[in-house]
């Protein structure tokens, strides 16, 4: 499972956790502005706007998790199994295969206005990477930093849906709408201690700190995560510094970590937080945290060259790194 997320305090901040069994090989990867995108179906993008994201790179192409271009628009791609369904190849649309969609949009588009033009026209065609790299089954939680407005987009059995996600969070199934409605059901959390509507005729005691908060799932299934995902931007403070706001952000993220051994999959194997990322829309600067780096690690996108004509990736920093006081 996964779980995306913005966050605005004074910037604007847009990330993902990154859930899985297994790695595949992701690294913090900058695609400059000059280094010629190509689509299956689509002609070159030989210039567009410079991304960072994470992504794996295979016969150098960025395929990417997640990712943010320089004019602040951002996506990140979650599991959505079950629901997603590509399409076959269709005359006269933008026939776009789900592992382009990302470089798609964002080497195109700065706001989510610029993004429906291009939706409207996309068909997600199923077309494999290759062999060893067939499709996943995904959905899209894409933000801009104008409006704070963020968007899902589902490509399910009926069709592409584009959602208006007043929220700002995206978790795994069902479908984005049964989500939100899901939301009706937990009116009753509060940050601050409950009053007694139980009965006039009872007195009952606020026995204990953050009573209000009882009955916030807890469970590490999409819809759990959702609600607390939710709940925690939502009454999230907002800082005055970049330190203060990059880690308010990381603390949202990982109240829905997935600790090791609590979530068996197939083959007595456990899905775990892989890395939490954090982006700095308005700066480019991609900060991470992976699961044996408690450490915020980050890289910048405009300390490189962005009109450069190759991809530019920097290795996870994966190691703990403990501040000794003594
Ligand atoms: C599995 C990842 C999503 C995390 C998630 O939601 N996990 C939950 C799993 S589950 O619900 O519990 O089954 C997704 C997000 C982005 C995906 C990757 C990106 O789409 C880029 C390429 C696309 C290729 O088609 C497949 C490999 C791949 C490298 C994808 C592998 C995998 O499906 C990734 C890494």
């Amino acid at each position: 499972m996964c779980t995306a997320a913005t966050y605005t305090a004074g910037d604007h901040y847009f990330g993902r956790n990154l859930d899985l069994e297994l790695s595949y090989g992701e690294k913090v990867t900058i695609t400059p502005r000059n280094f010629p995108l190509t689509f299956r179906k689509m002609p070159t993008l030989e210039h567009h706007y410079a991304l960072i994201g994470m992504a794996t790179t295979v016969d150098n192409y960025p395929l990417y998790f997640d990712a943010t271009n320089e004019k602040g628009l951002s996506m990140a791609g979650l599991n959505y199994p079950g629901n997603a369904d590509y399409k076959p190849y269709a005359e006269g649309k933008d026939n776009v295969s789900p592992f382009e969609f990302v470089s798609w949009i964002l080497g195109q588009c700065a706001t989510l206005a610029e993004a429906k033009v291009l939706l409207d026209k996309i068909n997600l065609v199923k077309i494999d990477f290759s062999e060893q790299l067939p499709l996943s089954p995904l959905h899209w939680l894409m933000a801009e930093t104008a409006s704070e407005k963020t968007l899902t987009i589902e490509c399910d059995r009926d069709g592409l849906h584009v959602y208006d996600n007043p929220v700002g969070v995206l978790t795994n199934n069902p479908q984005f709408d049964k989500q939100l409605f899901n939301l009706n059901n937990y009116q009753f959390l509060s940050p601050q201690q409950p009053e007694n509507k139980f009965s006039q005729d009872l007195e009952l005691d606020n026995y204990s700190r953050g009573l209000g908060t009882r009955g916030l799932p807890g469970g590490m299934d999409s819809m759990s995560r959702f609600v607390k995902v939710a709940f925690t931007k939502l009454n999230a403070p907002k800082g005055e510094t970049e330190n203060e706001n990059v880690g308010n952000f990381f603390h949202i993220l990982h109240s829905v970590e997935q600790q090791k051994n609590l979530d068996g999959v197939e083959n007595n194997q456990f899905e775990f937080t892989i890395y939490s990322s954090c982006v700095n829309a308005d700066r480019g600067i991609y900060y991470y945290t992976t699961y044996d780096n408690n450490q915020i690690n980050a890289v910048d996108m405009h300390k490189v060259d962005l009109d450069g004509r190759e991809l530019i990736d920097y290795d996870l920093v994966n190691e703990q790194n403990i501040n000794w006081q003594n």
